[in-house]
């Protein structure tokens, strides 16, 4: 919506906070290997796009019992601890988000997908496409990490 609609240019929304998972896989040096992505089901904005499952936060949660909740509600599993890594502000045409990436080493459980929405346990460059905007910086980070260079997805 144009700001002349709004009254607000698109920096002045609040921010609506998101939990993200990072889940990563570690050999046994640990070792960080593959991260998952799960595509984004039909019928939410972005649908089909690939990202890192999670979600809004509710009312007076913190980070961690949001992802703790998505990650059960979204793939059945039950997550250890969420190591916050990093944080991100994306602005969008539907909406501003704050990210809140947290790595996750330890879950248990199996996974089930809940809402139709695909898995995929992927390595840099990552393999599935189209991947969210938001999901480009993470990629960016690993890739600092682990000292991949050239590109990290494909257009
Ligand atoms: N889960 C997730 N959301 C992301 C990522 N990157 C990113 O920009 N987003 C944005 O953050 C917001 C998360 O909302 P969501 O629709 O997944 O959350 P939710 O499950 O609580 O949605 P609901 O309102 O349908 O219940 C969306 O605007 C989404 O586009 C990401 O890597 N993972």
């Amino acid at each position: 919506m144009s700001e002349s609609l709004t009254g607000m240019a698109p920096t002045d929304r609040v921010p609506v906070e998101v939990a993200v998972g990072v889940l990563v896989e570690r050999d046994a040096q640990g070792r960080e290997g593959r991260f998952l992505l799960t595509s984004r089901p039909e019928g939410k904005v972005y649908a089909g796009y690939w990202e890192f499952p999670g979600g809004k936060l509710e009312a007076g949660e913190t980070v961690e019992q949001a992802l703790r909740r998505e990650l059960q509600e979204e793939l059945g599993i039950t997550i250890g601890a969420a190591h916050p890594w990093q944080e991100l502000v994306m602005d969008y045409p539907h909406a501003r988000v704050r990210l809140h990436f947290c790595k996750v080493f330890d879950w248990q459980g199996e996974f089930q997908m809940r809402e139709q929405q695909t898995m995929a346990w992927q390595a840099l460059p990552v393999e599935v496409r189209p991947v969210l905007p938001g999901t480009i910086p993470v990629l960016d980070w690993f890739a600092y990490e682990r000292s991949h260079t050239g590109p990290t997805h494909q257009a």
